[in-house]
């Protein structure tokens, strides 16, 4: 919708006019963590210039600001995902925060010994630990759906291992590896029809892709602000109002409670009833201007863009030599993460040589996904991503560092 182009883009970014080695900062690991243009950094310091102060208690008109800004920074996160109502969107950590949150609260309520949890071999560890723990505080059982060579769900398991009714289904909408987008609709469908209940993993998605929790039909659906030019420490979960108002508290403590006596207490209203304690409040008025920021942009371009950086990234990669791609080959199956290794040269090598060679910054290692790093028999490997500000230079880039890399490793 906005029309800009990924080079003026650029310019809102204060960082991206960064040099390393004296060479400009080419950044490529936007799916570990994204950059912040300067509407989100400028949100938070006139927060913290001219309306500081605690939120739901005060009295006075700064404390009031505050609060109303952590609102409304909350109502825009709901439109974002389309969630009916904003009582719906709970403010955590971070998405590996807001997965326990479920884990802990929904899961000790409700999962018992031997019901089933189905996960995938996709899964980054935030969205496989949890459930490792919930199976062994009730003796509950985990199984997978595996991955295809090309970085595919085998369906027809995640079919089979419906049919075992499964209490609860839990899988990420976009892989942090292999760049494969889940036909999280269908599956989250397929799952109902077996009464399972369904979380999505969306750090990967929200910040790419247009997500429509309603259209999804998704009970629990999860993602970080730091991936989606918001601040690190504050994340998002979403839920269904139902199972949100049948939830127990995750933590106790101020705010979250509307009570208290010395022996026992009654709880707040949501969202509230699993917001304890002072709330990262700057970090929430940052993800609403990155809300703003992203839907200026409109999604739309947002997939579109990155859809154009994949497929010319991967035209280029392919021309390298000893150069191995993880992940589907078909665009519309794959979002802007691409995993690869270069031969023999190990991942952590290839990173060094790139940062100090090219000012190239890739992620190397097992991108907390080791089950999957198994699953392809790699100890590691090197991986590229795209958000809103990357361009076919920055790619350029990397071709060019990678071909340096060869110069060097196979001498
Ligand atoms: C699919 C997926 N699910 C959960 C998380 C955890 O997000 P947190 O904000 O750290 O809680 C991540 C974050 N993956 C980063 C850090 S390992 C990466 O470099 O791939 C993710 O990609």
């Amino acid at each position: 919708r906005s029309g800009r182009t990924a080079a003026e883009v650029r310019a809102d970014f204060p960082i991206l006019a960064r040099q390393v080695h004296n060479k400009p900062l080419v950044y490529l690991d936007s799916t570990a963590s994204s950059q912040k243009p300067q509407v989100v950094i400028e949100a938070m310091n006139t927060y913290y210039q001219t309306y500081n102060a605690n939120v739901h208690r005060g009295v006075y008109t700064i404390s009031e600001e505050a609060t109303a800004a952590q609102e409304r920074a909350r109502v825009k996160v709901a439109r974002f995902i389309n969630a009916r109502h904003s009582k719906q969107v709970i403010f955590t950590r971070n998405t590996t925060e807001s997965i326990n949150l479920v884990a802990y609260s929904w899961g000790n309520a409700n999962i018992h010994t031997g019901d089933l949890i189905v996960l995938t071999e996709m899964e980054h560890h935030s969205n496989l630990v949890p459930w490792q723990l919930l199976a062994q505080r009730t003796g509950a059982r985990l199984e997978f759906v595996p991955v295809t060579d090309d970085g595919l769900l085998r369906l027809d398991i995640y079919q089979q291992l419906l049919e075992q009714r499964p209490r609860l289904v839990a899988f990420t909408h976009m892989s942090n590896v292999l760049g494969t987008i889940n036909p999280v609709q269908e599956m989250i469908a397929q799952a109902h029809a077996v009464e399972a209940i369904v979380l999505v993993d969306g750090a990967q998605s929200v910040p790419h892709l247009p997500v429509d929790v309603q259209a999804l039909d998704a009970d629990f659906y999860c993602f970080s602000a730091h991936k989606m030019l918001g601040p690190t420490g504050i994340g998002v979960l979403y839920g269904k109002r139902a199972l949100l108002e049948a939830m127990p508290p995750f933590m106790g403590g101020g705010d979250m409670i509307r009570t208290v006596k010395l022996h026992e207490s009654t709880w707040n209203d949501l969202p509230w009833k699993f917001e304890a304690g002072t709330p990262a409040i700057a970090e929430a008025i940052g993800l609403g201007a990155a809300v703003d920021y992203l839907n200026e942009l409109g999604m739309d371009w947002v997939q579109v863009h990155e859809q154009e950086m994949t497929a010319y990234a991967l035209e280029q990669l392919q021309q390298v030599p000893g150069l191995t791609i993880y992940g589907p080959r078909e665009i519309g199956q794959r979002g802007g993460v691409i995993s690869f290794t270069l031969g023999d040269v190990h991942p952590h090598d290839l990173a060094s040589i790139l940062d100090q060679e090219t000012g190239v910054a890739i992620r190397a290692g097992h991108h907390c996904a080791q089950p999957l790093m198994e699953r392809y028999d790699v100890p590691a490997t090197a991986r590229a991503s795209f958000y809103v500000y990357t361009t076919k230079e920055d790619i350029d880039a990397l071709v060019q560092g990678l071909h340096k890399a060869l110069q060097i490793f196979t001498f």
